[in-house]
């Protein structure tokens, strides 16, 4: 049924690159917020292999203790209230966050074609749907899409805070997410673009690993995990 094994009966979206196209407007702002850093030190520009890497996917907080891990940066991690303008985990996070939020606000938030085609087959099908991102703009994003309608649970970068969720590449997110919908992993196809997300799927014993593929790294996404690798949802519907 729509691309997916019998025994599936819930999906699970990763939301920045596998149904909106924000995932983008995430690389920027990161760039934006640690070329400077990096410069500073006379190391190289961040770059979309760091992106796919070290950030994508991850909580934001994470994703700025791995980057900075990744180049030998050490920076003391700072209060949650730091100033965007702070050296500090936390501030680096911060600084992240009101860049991304300006981002979004100018560019504005386009979802995929396919993937709009894709959650109408799965609700057409009967299949449970939530939404699943480490990110704490979550419900802004899907609102903003026009989304929200389909999404019967979400987990998002608020709710693995608040309670204390680890983030992806580690599982607990999707199976939150699983569990919201009272269906066992084994019955829930995850979709996800970025590397963490697939490997989190693998991690957590998901029924059906969707790889999307946005910007050419479908052999990286298998080796993490992914069962199918697509560029469009719209592909497991066959007609595309
Ligand atoms: O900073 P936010 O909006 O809470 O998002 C956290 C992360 O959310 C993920 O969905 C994105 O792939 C990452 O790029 C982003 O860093």
């Amino acid at each position: 049924m729509i691309g997916l094994p019998d025994h599936i009966t819930a999906c699970l979206f990763d939301l920045d690159g596998v149904l909106t196209g924000t995932a983008a407007l995430h690389r920027a702002a990161w760039k934006e917020t640690f070329d400077p850093l990096l410069v500073a030190r006379g190391l190289p520009e961040f770059t979309e292999a760091d992106y796919n890497n070290h950030v994508d996917g991850r909580p934001r907080f994470d994703g700025v203790r791995t980057f900075l891990l990744s180049r030998g940066i050490d920076l003391p991690e700072g209060p949650p209230d730091a100033e965007p303008s702070d050296d500090s985990v936390q501030g680096v996070g911060n600084r992240k966050n009101v860049l991304v939020q300006q981002i979004i606000a100018e560019r504005g938030v386009n979802p995929f074609p396919g993937s709009v085609r894709y959650l109408d087959a799965a609700k057409k099908a009967g299949l449970r749907i939530a939404v699943v991102t480490s990110s704490a703009n979550g419900e802004a994003v899907l609102n903003a899409a026009d989304l929200s309608g389909y999404v019967e649970a979400r987990v998002d970068g608020l709710v693995i805070a608040e309670r204390k969720l680890h983030g992806k590449p580690a599982p607990d997110s999707f199976v939150a997410g699983a569990e919201a919908l009272g269906t066992a992993p084994a019955n829930a196809a995850v979709f996800e673009d970025a590397l963490s997300g697939v490997q989190a799927g693998k991690a957590g014993h998901f029924g059906f690993v969707v790889g999307v593929d946005r910007v050419g790294q479908a052999d990286e996404l298998r080796a993490h995990g992914a069962d199918i690798v697509v560029t469009d949802l719209a592909e497991l519907l066959g007609d595309l």
